[in-house]
């Protein structure tokens, strides 16, 4: 399918009120049935990036279009949904696990928001499908980190957005619960879903990410992992937040053998480069040495 039918920004620029221009000219695309890393720094302008493609922010310059139309055409049919951190979310609010999952179906209601038995089965479908049906009379406050990751997820199935946006899905969970959650974005992909995951853990979007966009203030690269995910490009988006070493010799091998592997880290998921061809060389999200 043609990236015109996935999500385009185009040359956006966002300014805030007092000033503050926190990403400018920014453009890439993501085609229907991918997933792409949205990768950058602390204050780099994800976050940004989420609010302006979810219309929450006014652009100074530039276009957002998502399957072919506006942002506020698909606000109105539900098209965008999201996954927000976890420091965004009032976790004292009183409310239980299939309440939150619900709130995914209130664009589908109207004002007075009764629930059909279509939007109750929506709900368990998603509820089943994230593995939280026994938790769904739980108040959100009461889960685990991953726990809840899980709930906000299951709100944004049972939303059938298209186009999923997942601010740093993550972070303050276990290993198994981000497999659990990568095997459910891999589905989503296969469903046809864009999704832009915002994430620091380099080290595991070769993995399940097919597309990647560098950001920092603006896009430094986007395109499929393979070729945005290569030394140098890293090295523009993170500066000196990275560490670095190389591992070869003796160091590495007790024969002969003169292969090399780069580390690329900060210091929690380290993304690492085989071969001595480093610079030149992209990632290959296979982890087959060259
Ligand atoms: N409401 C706001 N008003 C003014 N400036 C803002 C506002 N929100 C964010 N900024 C600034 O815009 C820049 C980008 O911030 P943003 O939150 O988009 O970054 P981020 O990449 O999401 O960061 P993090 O990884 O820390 O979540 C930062 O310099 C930030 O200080």
């Amino acid at each position: 399918m043609s990236q015109e039918a996935g999500l385009a920004v185009r040359q956006v620029t966002v300014t805030y009120r007092n000033g503050n221009t926190a990403l400018r000219d920014a453009s890439f695309a993501v085609p229907v049935g991918s997933i792409a890393a949205l990768v950058g720094v602390n204050g780099s302008g994800k976050s940004t990036l989420f609010k302006a493609i979810m219309g929450f922010v006014p652009l100074a310059r530039g276009a957002v279009t998502v399957l072919g139309g506006t942002i506020q055409e698909a606000l109105k049919r539900n098209q965008i949904a999201y996954v927000p951190q976890s420091e965004e979310v009032d976790w004292t609010f009183p409310v239980l696990v299939e309440d939150v999952v619900m709130m995914g179906r209130y664009g589908r209601m109207n004002f007075l928001r009764i629930p059909k038995q279509a939007d109750r089965d929506r709900v368990d479908t998603a509820l089943t499908r994230v593995g939280m049906q026994d938790f769904r009379k739980r108040q959100i406050g009461e889960l685990s980190g991953g726990q809840k990751k899980r709930v906000f997820l299951a709100r944004a199935l049972a939303q059938e957005g298209k186009v999923i946006l997942l601010d740093e899905p993550f972070t303050g969970v276990d290993v198994k619960t981000e497999e659990a959650i990568i095997d459910l974005l891999t589905a989503l992909r296969e469903e046809g879903c864009i999704m832009l995951v915002s994430t620091h853990n380099l080290g595991s979007v070769p993995r399940f990410c097919d597309r990647a966009v560098l950001i920092n203030r603006t896009v430094l690269a986007s395109g499929p992992t393979r070729e945005v995910f290569t030394h140098d490009n890293l090295e523009r988006a993170f500066g000196g937040v990275l560490r670095q070493f190389t591992l070869g010799g003796t160091d590495l091998h007790d024969d002969e053998d003169e292969r090399r592997v780069t580390v690329l880290t900060d210091d929690e998921h380290p993304f690492v480069i085989y071969g001595d061809e480093q610079r030149k060389a992209a990632a290959d999200p296979s982890g087959e040495k060259p």
